[in-house]
């Protein structure tokens, strides 16, 4: 019989997103994993990994899992399933794939996951709840705020703000010193140079803002 203690986490979200984090937990020594999500009982296992209950299911059971990961790519859901969470007493500790790049004078806050081959340069500080994901950099001091999804292989350069909340697009650039609103999107392949406001959507390159539809 092995002596290995068993260190359990716990993914709310059973999505590609979450089978993404799941690794990443074994990868960082999480040797049971559970997945809940609203589609439960219905949905009773994914990938090989099962599904345990639903939200109000993992709420009672938060003090069972060494780690608790919120793994739904909307970025207000997972700010408002973090809240919950941790007002219950949850454990939602950062989790960082073993081939991503975090500098020792970064910071990143709860619930944060940084998928493989990311980067984050000196002093950078990452809020809760926040996605940097596969192969993005976040150079040096950077503020991300809480909840902001930073997606597979965007590339921000020194000193870019980004405020709560926002999505920027898969592959996109940032210039320098730009400051991003709260919820704002920044599109696939755009290269923002300008500053972005609040709940504006960019777009191309250069990136220009788009009218939200009617
Ligand atoms: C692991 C993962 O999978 S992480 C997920 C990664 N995925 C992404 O990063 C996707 C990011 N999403 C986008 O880029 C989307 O296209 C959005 C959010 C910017 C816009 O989506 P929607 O609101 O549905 O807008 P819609 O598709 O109707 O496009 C609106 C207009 O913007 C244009 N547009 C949309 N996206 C882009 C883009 N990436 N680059 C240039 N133009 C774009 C459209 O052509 C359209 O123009 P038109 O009005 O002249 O026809």
């Amino acid at each position: 019989m092995s002596n290995r203690a068993v260190v359990s986490c716990a993914i709310l979200g059973a999505s590609g997103h979450g089978k993404v984090i799941a690794e990443i937990a074994e990868l960082n020594g999480f040797s049971e994993i559970h997945f809940y999500d609203d589609r439960w009982p219905e949905l009773a296992l994914i990938e090989h990994w099962p599904v345990s209950g639903n939200s109000d299911t993992l709420i009672r059971r938060v003090h069972d899992y060494a780690n608790v990961v919120v793994a739904i790519g909307h970025n207000v859901t997972r700010m408002n399933k973090y809240r919950t969470l941790l007002e219950q007493g949850a454990s939602c500790l950062p989790l960082v794939h073993p081939s991503a790049v975090v500098s020792r004078y970064a910071k990143l806050g709860y619930g944060t996951v940084v998928m493989a081959g990311a980067v984050i340069n000196p002093f950078s500080c990452i809020g809760k709840g926040c996605i940097i994901n596969t192969a993005a950099t976040v150079d040096h001091e950077c503020v991300i705020a809480d909840g902001v999804h930073v997606s597979p292989g965007a590339h921000l350069a020194g000193a870019v703000e980004v405020a709560e909340a926002t999505w920027l697009g898969i592959g996109c650039h940032i210039k320098q010193r730009i400051k991003i609103g709260s919820n704002a999107v920044v599109a696939a392949g755009a290269t923002v140079i300008n500053d972005v406001l609040d709940n504006q959507t960019v777009v191309g390159v250069p990136a220009k803002p788009i009218c939200p539809k009617e």
